[in-house]
């Protein structure tokens, strides 16, 4: 890949134990930039053999890894850390060639993804387990927490480092082992952050990547023994496929699927902030991200104030090539994603929804689709339930809290929900209502290392950053002594 500072970091190779290898076969992934259709590379088509050995590698480096001191890990954790930082720029390129997005927005990535890995190599020294005041003279009660072993992730594309970090760093600080599928359209990112790994001295098979037909990794990810834990991020029918193919060797099992977040503007919000808000929430990632504003909700009492507002802020977005610096919204990841965002707003407008900017594709690219805003939504229209997953903000409208809490809440998911409003009664009445794992109360930006991420209903659980997030690659052993 040309432009880059450092080009050993563009990896062809998957990195199993200690050697930069292709499939056994020889068979390879052809991947693309979504922006103009160009041949980035190739990544192995790994086969099952490939993907076996890579299992026994981790099982074998588990048990040193977790012989290290969680100081030890940490430290090599931050070298890591520190490599990453270094290499910000290369990697920011990586990431905007196979997934699209703006590169002041990968940059943005590259740094929220190293956090993850800086708060836990901390955090693994904060694995603390109890002594229980004995029930009998002789006995004495004690609990350990000790890192689970072999744990497995399968991650998507929208964020090809935050998602690999956001799991690996939790595992290695706990002193577990892991082994990473990452989404076939976005491998490279996973590949560099590997290498910056063992540059760092982490110790072959601790961190391993594996690339190829998902289904094929997933079935050995999700049925191998020597596996403890699944942490899968994607979407909920898939998180669903996983869940049952993990059920026969009981894996522990993280799951940070779908959205469908509603963003609800009431008339005592701050209109200005509020639209800015949702611009950040609905448009980052071109909207393809897991927590993007889905449906919002605006109080009838100001909806015409705010439309005007927000939709002259959503006209001066810049679509294009993610690499250009003004660019504000890149491609869609692949003609199905487009093709849905169309049959969605088709499915509206043929049912009443008006659209207010946008509504068409974009001439920067073929996947490049125009910021739009269609008002007059109704829970008749597909757009109402369906996960959108592209640039377009559905208005609806609401007379009171009582129906907006109720609409808010009326979907299967349960991930990430906003609100604006300076009304602090009301900040608490809402925060407590609404159905969700994670709630934005006058900001469209939530996501950060040191609080729990994750959903409820079918949006999943577990959490992953925070001081909650270790917890998933620890388990609890009970010690129970008579002292005589
Ligand atoms: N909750 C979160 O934190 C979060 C974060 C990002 C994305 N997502 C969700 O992910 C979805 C978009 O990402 P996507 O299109 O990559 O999702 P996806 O579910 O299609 O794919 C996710 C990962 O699963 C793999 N996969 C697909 N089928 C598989 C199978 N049968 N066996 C094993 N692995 C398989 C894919 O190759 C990819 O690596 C959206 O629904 C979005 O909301 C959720
Ligand atoms: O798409 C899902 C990501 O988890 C979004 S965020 O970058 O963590 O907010």
């Amino acid at each position: 890949m040309q432009s880059l500072t450092n080009p050993e970091l563009f990896k062809e190779q998957c990195l199993i134990n200690d050697r930069w290898q292709d499939a056994s076969n020889g068979a390879r992934i052809e991947v693309t930039n979504p922006f103009d259709d160009s041949v980035i590379g190739h990544v192995p088509d790994l086969t099952e053999d490939d993907v076996n050995a890579a299992v026994a590698h981790s099982a074998e480096a588990q048990i040193s890894w977790a012989a290290k001191t969680a100081a030890e890990r940490g430290a090599l954790m931050q070298k890591w850390a520190d490599l990453i930082d270094e290499n910000k720029e290369d990697l920011a390129i990586i990431m905007t060639k196979e997934q699209g997005k703006a590169l002041a927005e990968s940059r943005g990535e590259i740094g929220y993804g190293n956090s993850f890995i800086r708060w836990f190599a901390e955090e693994g020294k904060r694995v603390y387990g109890d002594v229980i005041p004995a029930t009998k003279s002789e006995l004495r009660h004690v609990i350990l927490k000790q890192p689970i072993g072999v744990c497995a992730a399968i991650t998507p594309w929208n964020f090809p480092a935050a998602m690999i970090t956001r799991k690996a760093a939790p595992a290695l600080a706990a002193g577990c082992t892991m082994i990473i599928k990452p989404a076939v359209q976005t491998p490279y990112s996973a590949l560099a952050l590997v290498a910056l790994a063992e540059k760092a001295g982490i110790p072959a098979g601790v961190i391993q990547v594996v690339t190829g037909d998902a289904a094929m990794i997933g079935n050995i990810l999700t049925s191998d023994e020597r596996i403890k834990k699944l942490s899968f991020t994607g979407s909920t029918n898939i998180g669903r496929k996983l869940m049952a193919q993990c059920a026969p060797t009981i894996k522990k099992l993280s799951l940070e699927l779908g959205g469908n977040a509603p963003f609800i503007v009431f008339e005592s919000a701050d209109l200005e902030k509020a639209a800015d808000g949702l611009i950040a929430s609905k448009f980052r990632n071109a909207g393809q991200t897991c927590v993007c504003a889905n449906r919002v909700y605006v109080q009838a009492s100001i909806k015409d104030k705010f439309l005007d507002i927000f939709t002259k802020k959503v006209e001066a977005l810049k679509v294009g090539n993610g690499m250009d610096k003004d660019t504000d919204i890149g491609p869609l990841i692949n003609e199905d994603a487009l093709d849905k965002v169309e049959k969605l707003l088709k499915d509206a407008t043929d049912k009443g929804a008006t659209v207010l900017a946008g509504g068409s594709r974009h001439d920067a690219s073929a996947l490049t689709y125009q910021p739009t805003v269609i008002s007059g939504v109704t829970d008749e229209m597909d757009i109402a339930t369906e996960e959108i997953f592209g640039p377009v903000a559905p208005i609806f409208f609401f007379d009171d809290e009582a129906e907006a809490i109720k609409e808010a809440n009326d979907t299967i998911y349960g991930l990430a929900a906003y609100f604006y409003s300076t009304d602090f009664a009301q900040a608490w009445r809402v925060t407590e209502a609404l159905e969700y794992g994670m709630v934005g109360h006058n900001t469209g930006m939530i996501s950060t290392e040191v609080a729990p991420f994750g959903g409820v209903k079918q949006s999943g659980f577990g959490r992953e950053g925070s001081k909650y997030g270790i917890e998933d690659y620890v388990a609890i052993k009970y010690w129970c002594s008579d002292v005589r």
